[in-house]
């Protein structure tokens, strides 16, 4: 069982257009409206595969209340912290081959909010496989909160995830976790690194930073590049996956499918990082933020190469 934890939940509206005109008046060919924030999307991509899960997020509100009738109406499994705050709306907005999301704060968790978190995270984690910690915090929630969602997931007997950015990414490296997930602009600020733009140069660049954390994580790194795939570190591994090229039509979503793919993918991390590209490329092809994306992922177009973990230093 995979238990994702989603500190600041959404609910994500999505309208297709033609094209955006800024300063006009503009109308959607489509609108749907999905229960998410990044905890959601890796349960629904894991469900949709058949893989138990379980989601745990505060919510409050009548959005709240409208998460919940939507996580009970797709048969999600979930433990709603209740909370005296709304829940925030999100939004994406689709053109042809291009995704522009405008993602709101969110409302903050009081001490109290936060305590009931970890401790329904403590609970529902016993006899969990992982404990994945996803996206953002709200606004004015101590970063220490990460840590405070992996050493609970820890002491149910878990392995952890966290997906994260900003000081909270600062915080789940801290903790340790067995898996951290940065995309490459996370990653690039955590190391206090900058990153050719894209190729061969990028792939090594993220690379390197993805040693020196996994280092001093003692875990691994899952980094996801876009167009150039994903790499995976760890003290044994350095593994570079790649997909061959697609038009995407939502990006919305496939790091939340990649990371989804990599838990699915078996014990092998040469497999693992194989299934993670496919899922996060079919992903990128969906509608919708999530979906059932092991149905049309395509493991076997995956290339993995073996790139040889860095020299350490003296
Ligand atoms: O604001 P955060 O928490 O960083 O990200 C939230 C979010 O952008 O992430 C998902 C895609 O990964 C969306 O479903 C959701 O709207």
């Amino acid at each position: 069982m995979i238990l994702t934890v989603t500190p600041n939940p959404s609910l994500d509206r999505t309208y297709a257009l033609a094209g955006i005109r800024f300063g006009e008046l503009n109308r959607a060919d489509t609108d749907t409206l999905e229960a998410s924030g990044k905890g959601v999307n890796v349960a629904r991509t894991l469900l949709a595969a058949g893989v138990r899960t379980g989601v745990v997020l505060p919510a409050g509100g009548p959005e709240g209340a409208q998460l919940n009738a939507l996580l009970d109406a797709e048969g999600l499994t979930h433990r709603i912290v209740p909370t005296g705050t709304p829940v925030r709306t999100n939004v994406t907005l689709l053109e042809p081959g291009r995704t522009t999301k405008v993602n709101a704060p969110g409302h903050p968790l009081t001490p109290a909010d936060a305590d009931a978190l970890v401790a329904a995270v403590e609970n529902l984690a016993l006899g969990a496989d992982w404990v994945v910690c996803s996206g953002s915090l709200p606004p004015g929630t101590p970063a220490e909160l990460i840590g405070r969602v992996v050493e609970a997931g820890r002491r149910s007997g878990a392995q952890t995830a966290v997906d994260a950015s900003g000081a909270a990414l600062v915080a789940a490296a801290e903790a340790g976790p067995d898996l951290l997930a940065p995309n490459v602009e996370e990653l690039a600020e955590l190391t206090a690194r900058a990153f050719p733009p894209g190729g061969r140069p990028l792939v090594r660049a993220a690379l390197d930073a993805a040693h020196s954390l996994a280092a001093d994580t003692g875990g691994g790194v899952l980094v996801s590049l876009g167009p150039d795939g994903a790499v995976w570190v760890d003290a044994e591994n350095a593994l570079h996956g790649v997909a061959p090229p697609v038009t995407p039509v939502n990006t919305a979503g496939a790091g939340d499918a990649l990371l989804a793919g990599w838990l699915a993918g078996g014990p092998d991390p040469a497999l693992r990082l194989r299934t993670a590209v496919s899922w996060g490329t079919a992903a990128c092809l969906l509608a919708s933020t999530a979906g059932d994306v092991a149905a049309t992922a395509d493991p076997q177009r995956v290339q993995i190469l073996d790139l040889g973990v860095p020299a350490t230093g003296p």
